[in-house]
């Protein structure tokens, strides 16, 4: 149990930050919004609250259930997009679910992901060596870095949730989905959402709802998928109508998160030259004549590894977390009533000079050089994946492939930021750079 989760107890609980946070959250959002010009709203709309004072600060700090489905969750197309699955499912029903999903991510299943993704995005960049070649080759070639990345998350993403035998299927409901999404991005239309340009028929949003053969074509259970591990023996009370939720939910949890992430870690690379070189150094060392890195070479790609972490730290694809209190509960100093829900607000906690430091929004790689647990003042301050039991199923997936895409691109490319590229982080569900990445 960690410090974030409330749980039935008479001792004050302890979270990494105070009350005081809420000020600190807001003058951020505002730093930010003037810094870069960039629209970036407080997540629960264009006014965001402050708190004052006892009592009415728990009101205020505390966003009740009531209101956030009001502003945010019950959005047709949000749900639509989220699917009723692990995201928003409670209770026994979640326990369930993420009882049965939970193989799905095993080491070996991983494993076999590995040499797929490497092969992915080897592909790609074939393609954008070629282009380089083609006008000329000095120069380089100019590519949107968020679009580099759509094929290889998404082919993680659909080989994750329909595994080996139902991959081309699966494939096809996933398209439905990213056109989905691009229909959201249209009527939210606040932000351009690089890679996803609505084309299709206005107004009406493409139904998801076909799901591959139940069983999946058997095999046995390794890489074959969500899909097919709900329909094990054990997944006896899970309805079809279950899976097709819960397979929304992956492509929804965990293919844009994993780009955002990718794509930001890019545009830092390119920033700091100083550690394109280190990182391509290490991977000199650790993999050799090899092009890619293999599972086993992963782990020791350290350099890399704070690189993302450094990344994941001031630019969390997901800005805040929500958590309920299952019963009255005091926190800092507060009584907390049941049913009441608690913002977490990721990115700020990460942008906390309290918590990391005076130079706490720069990068640094190396304050992660001895493990996420010790690089800031409190050892749950990194939380880009969430907490507790709650915390990302997705999380050892996203890391494999951060590791993996960045690693053939450093491997092949030296990246700079171009002169195009405008500083602009802004939020729709995720932080994204709000005029691309070239
Ligand atoms: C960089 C990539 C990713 C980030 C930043 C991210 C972040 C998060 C966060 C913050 C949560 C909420 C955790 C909490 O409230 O404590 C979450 C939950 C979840 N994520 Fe991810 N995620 C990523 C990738 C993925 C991937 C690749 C998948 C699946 C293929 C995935 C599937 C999920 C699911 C199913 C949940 C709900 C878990 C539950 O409630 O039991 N995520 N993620």
């Amino acid at each position: 149990m960690v410090s974030l989760m409330l749980a039935a107890s008479s001792k004050p609980i302890t979270p990494p930050f105070s009350h005081n946070i809420l000020p600190r959250v807001l003058s951020f959002y505002n730093h930010w919004n003037k810094t870069y010009g960039s629209t970036f709203l407080f997540w629960f709309g264009p006014t965001p609250r402050l708190a004052v004072a006892d009592p009415e600060l728990i009101r205020e700090i505390f966003i009740t259930k009531a209101e956030f489905f009001d502003r945010y969750e019950s959005h047709p197309i949000i749900r639509q997009l989220e699917g009723e699955g692990l995201v928003n499912l409670s209770g026994h029903q979640w326990a369930l679910h993420r009882k049965l999903i939970s193989p799905v991510f095993h080491i070996d299943n991983l494993k076999m992901l590995t040499a797929s993704v490497g092969e992915t995005m080897a592909g790609i960049l074939e393609k954008v060596a070629a282009t380089a070649a083609a006008n000329g080759g000095e120069g380089g070639v100019e590519v949107d870095v968020a679009e580099l990345y759509h094929s290889m998350t998404e082919e993680a993403v659909t080989r994750t949730t329909f595994g080996r035998s139902s991959f081309d299927d699966g494939k096809a409901v996933f398209q439905l989905q990213t056109k989905l999404m691009a229909f959201a991005a249209e009527a939210f239309n606040r932000v351009f959402i690089p890679g996803y340009s609505w084309t299709g028929n206005k107004g009406k949003a493409p139904e998801v709802g076909q799901l591959p053969e139940r069983g999946g074509g058997g095999g046995g259970g390794r890489g074959q998928g969500l899909a097919w591990q709900m329909t094990s023996p054990a997944a006896a009370r899970i309805t079809n109508s279950d899976i097709v939720e819960e397979c929304k939910t992956f492509f929804f949890a965990g293919k844009q998160t994993t780009i955002n992430l990718l794509t930001w870690t890019t545009v830092l690379l390119a920033m700091h030259p100083e550690w394109q070189d280190r990182a391509r150094e290490e991977l000199r060392r650790v993999c050799g004549a090899r092009d890619l890195p293999s599972m086993a070479d992963l782990p020791n790609l350290k350099t890399l590894g704070m690189i993302v972490n450094e990344t994941l730290r001031l630019y969390p694809p997901a800005v805040a977390t929500i958590r309920r209190a299952k019963a009255d509960v005091e926190l800092g100093g507060y009584c907390v009533p049941r049913g009441t829900e608690i913002l977490v607000p990721i990115i700020a906690v990460h942008h906390d000079a309290g918590l990391w430091g005076p130079d706490a929004e720069r990068f640094n790689p190396a304050r992660f050089a001895y493990g996420a647990s010790r690089a800031a003042r409190h050892p749950n301050a990194f939380m880009p994946f969430g907490l507790g039991e709650r915390t990302c199923i997705g999380r050892g997936l996203a890391v494999l492939e951060a590791k993996m895409a960045i690693a053939a691109v450093l491997r092949r490319f030296k990246i700079r930021v171009s002169s195009n590229y405008v500083h602009a982080p802004t939020v729709l569900m995720m932080l994204y750079p709000q005029y691309g990445a070239p």
